[in-house]
């Protein structure tokens, strides 16, 4: 069965992410090295500018404004008991994101984001003015008791992502920055990584929103059970979403791709996120090139997933939030990038002394 037969309009969406433009990446390294520094001293900045370059088509690239996009849903798996927290916790904190009193809407307002929070799946009752409904249904259910949803769930989810992605570009913004909320979903991130990466659960799974070391026992003991339950194909990332994953992972898959096939950059957040996007660059390799990672997290798993996507984050703050943190914190950088293109004087211009010819 092909990966993605259950979606059909979502496969034409792939289809159309292009790879990006070696050559306008060419172009900005040559660039770079006329501008009145020494060659390479801006030193990761410099790649960065390359790589928007890439992304863009544009050899000077502009990343303003950027959207903000949190994904919230549940997990049937929390009430195996593997995160520090309950499950109404990611309606209230949906509830807090609308009011304004979250981690994410004091970053976004930092960089003049759009932010805008998708209900992708969230159990209990959402009472929140401008949160988007987008439910494809009440949480998932627990990976434990069978699989979390049907391919059809899953597809769906891809497909919220995609239209929530294609709402921020409407209305012009240039970069996308895509966040999550959902308790237990480093459980449900840790088992597709698992099953994406080979590597056994127990190299994964950390303590997410901090549990002790006994429930990290029974954490680990839930995922190899569950994927030992109902081996599923690595080679079909769809089935692997449907079988162990979660609906805001599925989403934010989504919403890169529909990034990509914009030629838009996305900055990937921490761990959940690293791992949609590993599903993603399964679904559709070229999505790889538009994808900038914005922060480690301190999740064990997510040093694993970076691995597997050859993918060096810009900052290391020892966070663990989730909701887009890392990647809003990350966002001035890629400003800072263009600005460096757009701003800066050549050797010519400023009448500079190149010694190097
Ligand atoms: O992004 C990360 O790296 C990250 C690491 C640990 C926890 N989180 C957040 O914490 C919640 C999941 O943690 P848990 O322990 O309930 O699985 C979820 O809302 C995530 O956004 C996020
Ligand atoms: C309070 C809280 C806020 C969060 N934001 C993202 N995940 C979270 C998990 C908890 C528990």
């Amino acid at each position: 069965m092909p990966p993605l037969s259950a979606a059909p309009a979502f496969r034409a969406l792939a289809a159309r992410v292009r790879p990006v433009e070696r050559k306008v990446g060419d172009a900005v390294r040559a660039y770079l090295d006329t501008l009145t520094k020494p060659p390479g001293s801006l030193g990761d900045l410099e790649a960065l500018a390359v790589q928007l370059g890439e992304i863009t088509g544009r050899a000077k690239p502009e990343v303003s404004p950027p959207a903000c996009i949190v994904f919230a849903a549940d997990h049937g798996v929390a009430a195996e008991g593997v995160s520090a927290f309950g499950q109404d916790v990611t309606a209230q904190m949906v509830a807090n994101f609308a009011a304004g009193g979250a981690a994410i809407n004091a970053f976004a307002a930092q960089i003049n984001a759009r932010l805008e929070v998708v209900n992708v799946g969230v159990a209990g009752d959402v009472e929140a003015p401008g949160v988007v409904n987008a439910r494809v249904r009440r949480g998932t259910a627990s990976m434990l008791r069978g699989p979390a949803m049907s391919r059809e769930d899953a597809a769906a989810s891809l497909n919220v992502g995609v239209d929530a992605a294609e709402r921020a570009l409407d209305a012009g913004c240039r970069c996308l920055i895509v966040g999550d909320m959902g308790i237990a979903n480093t459980t449900a991130a840790s088992a597709v990584l698992a099953v994406l990466s080979g590597q056994p659960a127990a190299r994964l799974v950390g303590t997410g929103t901090g549990i002790d070391q006994a429930k990290l026992a029974h954490k680990i003991s839930v995922i190899e059970r569950a994927i030992e339950a109902r081996p599923t194909d690595a080679g079909s990332p769809l089935d692997v979403l449907a079988s162990v994953g979660g609906l805001e992972i599925g989403a934010m898959a989504g919403a890169y791709i529909a990034g990509a096939a914009r030629g838009v950059p996305c900055v990937v957040d921490g761990f959940i996120a690293t791992v949609a996007a590993l599903l993603a660059d399964r679904l559709c390799p070229e999505v790889r090139g538009y994808l900038i990672f914005g922060h480690r997290s301190a999740e064990p798993g997510h040093e694993v997933a970076l691995e597997v996507l050859h993918a060096e984050p810009l900052l290391a703050l020892g966070m663990r939030l989730g909701e887009g943190t890392g990647a809003a914190l990350a966002f001035p950088l890629l400003k800072a990038a263009c600005a460096m293109l757009a701003e800066m004087a050549t050797f010519g211009d400023a009448g500079v002394d190149d010694t190097r010819s």
